[in-house]
């Protein structure tokens, strides 16, 4: 599939989810089942949007001691998922327990992921947690750390894509944080538009509310593919 897009399914509510599937066509974009979905609908709302031909990103973001997230990950490889993550800042150790643990996964090997800095901080929101570095530079550090572990990607904002592209550029870049020009940058800090994330080496947007907030979301989502230049 040549669409970079993954709309994440943000909802409580599984049929809130399958509704909002049946408006999406599979051949343009893959979805996205976080926290909120996969707590309240569980592994079955992944099988059920892949029965309907979507590639799933389970982006449960594991962030515990090396043998539970090895152990996560190795559930999660089984669901058949196409991509999974985990937080970079859980260490190395858990990076490369997780990384054995999907290797060893019989079967389907799913893309393994690490998250660096959520795009919902900025400079003021990591000094709160102790960092002091600027975002780019702890961004660089956690995405070194992933490489050096052997994971497949990253999700960064779309705003690091460049530097992380030319330092690792077998690395996929997953890049939320996504908002139209026109739209909210809501609880985002780290935004960019889908056109200049794209341009600055992001391999796959995802795109949660200017999609599923929509009044026709199957229009956003062509706008998004025509603003991409993709179809
Ligand atoms: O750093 C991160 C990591 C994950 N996300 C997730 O992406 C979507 C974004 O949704 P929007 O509605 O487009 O803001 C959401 O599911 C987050 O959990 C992220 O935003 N930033």
């Amino acid at each position: 599939m040549k669409s970079p897009l993954i709309v994440a399914l943000d909802y409580a509510d599984p049929s809130a989810a399958l509704d909002l599937a049946a408006l999406l066509d599979p051949s343009q974009c893959r979805v996205k089942v976080g926290k909120e979905l996969f707590t309240a609908a569980g592994p079955r709302i992944v099988e059920q949007l892949q029965d309907k031909g979507f590639a799933v990103f389970l982006d449960l973001k594991f962030h515990d001691i090396p043998q539970t997230v090895a152990k996560a990950c190795q559930a999660a490889a089984r669901l058949g998922v196409w991509m999974l993550n985990v937080h970079a800042s859980g260490g190395k150790a858990m990076l490369e327990a997780a990384r054995e643990a999907v290797d060893a996964a019989s079967g389907h090997r799913p893309l393994l992921i690490a998250v660096t800095v959520l795009t919902s901080l900025d400079a003021p929101a990591l000094l709160q947690i102790g960092v002091a570095d600027p975002v780019p530079v702890q961004v660089q550090k956690l995405a070194d750390l992933s490489a050096s572990a052997g994971l497949d990607g990253l999700v960064c904002s779309a705003r690091e894509a460049t530097q992380l592209k030319a330092a690792h550029p077998d690395l996929c870049l997953v890049t939320p944080g996504i908002r139209p020009p026109e739209h909210a940058a809501d609880d985002q800090k780290r935004t960019m538009t889908p056109a200049a994330a794209l341009a600055a080496g992001a391999d796959y947007l995802v795109i949660g509310r200017p999609i599923t907030a929509a009044a026709d979301p199957a229009q956003a989502l062509a706008a998004m593919l025509a603003a991409c230049a993709v179809l």
